[in-house]
């Protein structure tokens, strides 16, 4: 293993404060009915450059989902602080958007209604021809030009979340925080839509957290690939680098000893998680 795609960072000791988003010593737990706590994250310690595309691979229930709703400012940490652009995160804000496995699209409203909608909350300083304009830019990175005028109803799966992405990037946020976004769909699409989010990012660089299950996809889309241990009292586990330039080529990547020395390495990391729970 190539001591290159390891990040130096110690990730239970506090981080400097020299990034975008700073995650300092977070802990999480819930009450438990007998009046104990049971901790999900303990003690995780993050940053991430404004540019920069993370991946969180963990097992089932170590708290991905829960770490990304902290950022989100859906769910409070116990304690530890998150801070974004300087910030103390404490509530929803629309220079985090999230983007859900599940598409969460209002039914009654078009493709474009979707969008729009976002768009109208948040950005309400923008005319009204400025906002048509957002929304059919956003609706043409998405190759959604055509089905504008469609119902969440009338349109795949693939397609729903591609508004969803759409509406998310729409209202410009700082940063994108999607939980298992592909995760729904078929494979083909979902390579689909991997390749178009990528080259969307490619051209507009923007913080992204994304949790995924998926070894290759946070290969082939993320800078660095956050490995968590397993919960309760999940932490970082490792941060690997990935060695590959942007704009990537899946292809070309795939063909690169390399690429297969990072997979290996993830997967027995996985690999030995998943043993200490047997
Ligand atoms: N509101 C809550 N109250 C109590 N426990 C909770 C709550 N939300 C999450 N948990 C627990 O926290 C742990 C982490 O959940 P989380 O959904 O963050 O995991 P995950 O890594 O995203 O899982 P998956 O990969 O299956 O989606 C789980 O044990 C879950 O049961």
């Amino acid at each position: 293993m190539k001591s290159t795609f390891f990040s130096k960072d110690a990730y239970d000791k506090p981080v400097p404060h020299t990034g975008f988003l700073e995650i300092e010593n977070l802990y999480k737990s819930y009450p438990t009915p007998d009046g104990n706590r049971f901790v999900v994250l303990d003690n995780v310690n993050l940053t991430i450059a404004e540019d920069e595309y993370i991946s969180i691979i963990g097992h089932s229930g170590c708290g991905k989902s829960t770490l990304l709703k902290i950022v989100a400012g859906l769910e409070k940490a116990t304690s530890g602080s998150v801070r974004l652009d300087g910030k103390e995160i404490h509530k929803p804000g629309a220079e985090r958007m999230m983007v859900f496995q599940h598409y969460s699209l209002l039914p009654w409203l078009t493709v474009r209604e979707n969008i729009r909608l976002a768009v109208d909350e948040v950005l309400k300083d923008a005319n009204r021809s400025e906002k048509i304009s957002i929304v059919n830019q956003h609706l043409a990175m998405v190759n959604l030009t055509a089905a504008a005028d469609k119902y969440p109803d009338e349109i795949s799966g693939g397609m729903k979340q591609r508004v969803g992405i759409a509406r998310a990037l729409a209202i410009r946020p700082k940063m994108l925080l999607m939980d298992e976004p592909f995760g729904a769909l078929d494979a083909l699409t979902r390579g689909k839509l991997q390749r178009q989010v990528l080259d969307i990012w490619e051209h507009h660089r923007q913080a992204v957290m994304m949790v995924t299950h998926d070894v290759d996809e946070a290969i082939y889309m993320s800078d660095r690939i956050v490995l968590m241990t397993n919960g309760p009292a999940a932490n970082i586990g490792e941060i690997l680098e990935v060695p590959f330039p942007h704009p990537r080529d899946r292809n070309a990547m795939r063909n690169s000893q390399e690429y297969y020395e990072l997979r290996n390495y993830a997967l027995n990391f996985l690999d030995r998680y998943f043993t200490q729970d047997e």
